[in-house]
């Protein structure tokens, strides 16, 4: 989308790393944003933010980014919202609209929520769309096209701000679902956050083997494992975050996961090969309708450079 006016005038991203920087690049090269301000703590990430040009300005005082900005996007690891919406709470423009892009819902609401003010639009949401680097130097403009984006409004949010936040992640080639936050706490419980959970787990079982048996896991690797690697090389901060954010639904998912583990585990040991073919053909089906809707793709990440990691 280009157009004469942009979509929004003063745009400020408290944190410019993979997300908040893909979200940058789009800003610009669509001309969404008349002015983008980035927050970074760290001097040498804030000469990064300026160097790869994700921003106009870059600060490491929050407060002063948010003073005068139309658009305020959180897109910072869960876990440091309550802060950040503390030392922003009195710098805000009236009929400004705050969202982000965190991973889980119900507890930004809950952070954020007190530290936005009357006449400030609160429109928090999720783009369903990321790899395993992070950092400013891991942003892409294409990292949102054709995948899904999440807007959880809480009840009585302005209708107007809600539509500006969709035309947003639709100009970044999104589409968008309109969502009750514990509803999608739930749904990415099982779609997003087990399977790291799982990932985690597999990869430092593995790595708990014996040197030897270690040494041969990583030689070895199969496509199984190699992609569990993958999104085992998630920000660890980031995930720390989500589980603690997260933790009912977490909980109750894994229940169910443990309970139908056990039934697999029973079905290897009696040998009951038709539970298990039965299980097998039924969940070959999920990825058919996973392919069919388009969500498949991944972003092949050994064809990008690994980019360097850094911190804020
Ligand atoms: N990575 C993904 O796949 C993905 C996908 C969708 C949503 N998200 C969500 O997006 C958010 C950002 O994730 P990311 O992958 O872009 O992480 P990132 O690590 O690439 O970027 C976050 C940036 O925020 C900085 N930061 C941390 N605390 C800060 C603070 N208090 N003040 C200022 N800056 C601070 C970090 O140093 C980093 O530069 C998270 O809430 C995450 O849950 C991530
Ligand atoms: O592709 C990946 O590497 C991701 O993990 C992206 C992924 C996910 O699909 O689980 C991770 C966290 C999010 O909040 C959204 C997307």
């Amino acid at each position: 989308m280009t157009s004469a006016t942009p979509l929004f005038g003063r745009v400020c991203l408290l944190g410019v790393g993979l997300i908040g920087g893909s979200l940058a690049i789009n800003l610009r090269e669509k001309s969404l944003a008349r002015e983008i301000v980035g927050v970074a703590r760290r001097q040498e990430t804030r000469e990064q933010i300026k160097k790869l040009g994700l921003a106009d300005t870059v600060t490491g005082d929050a407060a002063e980014a948010v003073r005068g900005s139309d658009l305020i996007i959180f897109s910072t690891p869960v876990g440091s919202y309550a802060a950040l919406g503390e030392a922003i709470s009195g710098a805000f423009k009236k009929g400004a609209i705050v969202t982000d892009v965190g991973s889980v819902k119900n507890a930004v609401i809950r952070d954020l929520g007190p530290f936005v003010p009357e006449g400030v639009h609160f429109v928090p949401g999720h783009p369903i769309a990321g790899t395993e680097h992070s950092g400013p130097a891991a942003a892409f403009g294409e990292l949102f096209e054709d995948r899904y984006c999440i807007l959880t409004p809480p009840p009585g949010t302005d209708d107007a701000a809600v539509k500006k936040v969709q035309a947003l992640w639709e100009a970044c080639g999104s589409t968008v679902q309109i969502m009750d936050a514990a509803h999608h706490d739930k749904v990415l419980g099982i779609t997003s956050h087990l399977p790291h959970l799982i990932a985690y787990t597999i990869v430092a079982t593995a790595q708990d083997l014996e040197e030897a048996t270690r040494q041969e896991v990583i030689r070895y690797s199969a496509s199984g494992f190699r992609d569990f690697t993958r999104i085992a090389a998630s920000d660890p901060i980031m995930w720390r975050d989500i589980f603690l954010n997260n933790r009912e639904a977490v909980l109750e998912i894994l229940q169910r996961f443990t309970e139908d583990l056990t039934a697999l585990q029973r079905a290897i040991r009696w040998g009951e090969g038709d539970v298990l073919e039965t299980l097998f053909t039924r969940t070959r089906e999920i990825r058919r309708g996973v392919v069919e809707l388009g969500q498949a793709g991944t972003f092949d990440t050994r064809e990008r450079k690994t980019p360097e990691e850094s911190e804020d």
